[in-house]
């Protein structure tokens, strides 16, 4: 058997163009969504990902900034332009790029955006609403991989669904939001003894670990679904996930590629989000 491998461009350039219909509907009642992105330090992937979201908000008719900040910038200073873009009624998400430097505490930086600009869904406020099953942001990463699933047609109801990696910003969200889809839900991790035992009895399995090739074929039962939210570097530099993806297209049933699929998909819910910030603050913004 082989996987069919998703198609991530199809999909994405879908989701955008229908929220590209929604922004325009919006800028003609008098608001453009707008996102501040904020980059302290030059780490060479970071300004790709960076230059990547400006250029998806523009596309999709978006108003965006992006503020870029020596490496030596202060934590007092990264606060105090938080809280100009907190005002700014121009601005309706703000994304501070993680991870800052090492003498900026990132929690203290995220706790003082406003959490009705928390695009990313990082502030705690918003991470207890998730929690709660209340209305509110969903995080971008685990929201792009529901909304995989759900364009691709895949159950999630009722299935076992495996998350390996217990990350702040993929995994943990991510299991809450399988939970909130009614899947039952395994979460792996480093510490975790006969990682394939657990991992091949799930029908769908997504992989944010951060490891090149951690899961193989033994991890895969026949036909599984399988997520890679990984995103490194081979020996060769070339982009690649946390799956083996040449061994573990033979066993799944469905697979994503690295790269092409979850990292575009991400890019699309912060757009989402944007434009639901804007829609809910509503008038607030440029007018045309
Ligand atoms: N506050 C914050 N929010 C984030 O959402 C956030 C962050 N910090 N820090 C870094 C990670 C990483 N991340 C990616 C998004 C898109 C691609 C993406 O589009 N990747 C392309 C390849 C890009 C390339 O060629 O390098 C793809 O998979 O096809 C990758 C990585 C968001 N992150």
């Amino acid at each position: 058997m082989t996987a069919e491998v998703i198609n991530g461009k199809e999909l994405v350039g879908e989701i955008r163009e229908e929220i590209k219909n929604e922004v325009h509907q919006l800028v003609q009642q008098g608001t453009q969504p707008g996102l501040a992105v904020v980059l302290v330090g030059d780490d060479p992937a970071s300004a790709v990902y960076v230059r990547n979201k400006a250029k998806a908000c523009e596309e999709a008719g978006m108003y965006s900034e992006v503020h870029r900040l020596p490496a030596e910038t202060s934590e007092e200073e990264v606060l105090s332009l938080i809280a100009k873009l907190n005002a700014d009624e121009r601005i309706h998400g703000i994304l501070v790029q993680s991870p800052p430097p090492k003498h900026i505490d990132e929690q203290k930086v995220i706790d003082a955006i406003d959490p009705s600009k928390d695009v990313d869904c990082f502030h705690p406020v918003n991470v207890g609403n998730l929690v709660l099953g209340k209305e509110g942001f969903l995080p971008c990463t685990p929201a792009g991989v529901i909304e995989i699933l759900k364009r691709k047609g895949v159950e999630i109801k009722g299935k076992h669904a495996v998350v390996i990696g217990r990350s702040h910003i993929v995994g943990k969200p991510m299991a809450m939001l399988l939970l909130r889809e009614d899947a039952t839900v395994t979460v792996c991790h480093s510490r975790t003894s006969n990682m394939a035992e657990i991992t091949s009895q799930a029908d769908i399995l997504v992989v944010a670990v951060g490891r090149a090739k951690l899961v193989g074929k033994e991890h895969v039962k026949p036909g599984a679904v399988v997520i890679d939210v990984g995103m490194n570097r081979d020996e060769n530099g070339k982009l690649c996930g946390d799956v083996d993806f040449e061994a573990v297209k033979e066993t799944a049933g469905l697979i994503t590629p690295v790269p092409g699929c979850v990292g575009p998909m991400t890019i699309t819910m912060l757009l989402q989000n944007t434009l639901e910030a804007a829609r809910k603050t509503g008038k607030s913004s440029v007018r045309v």
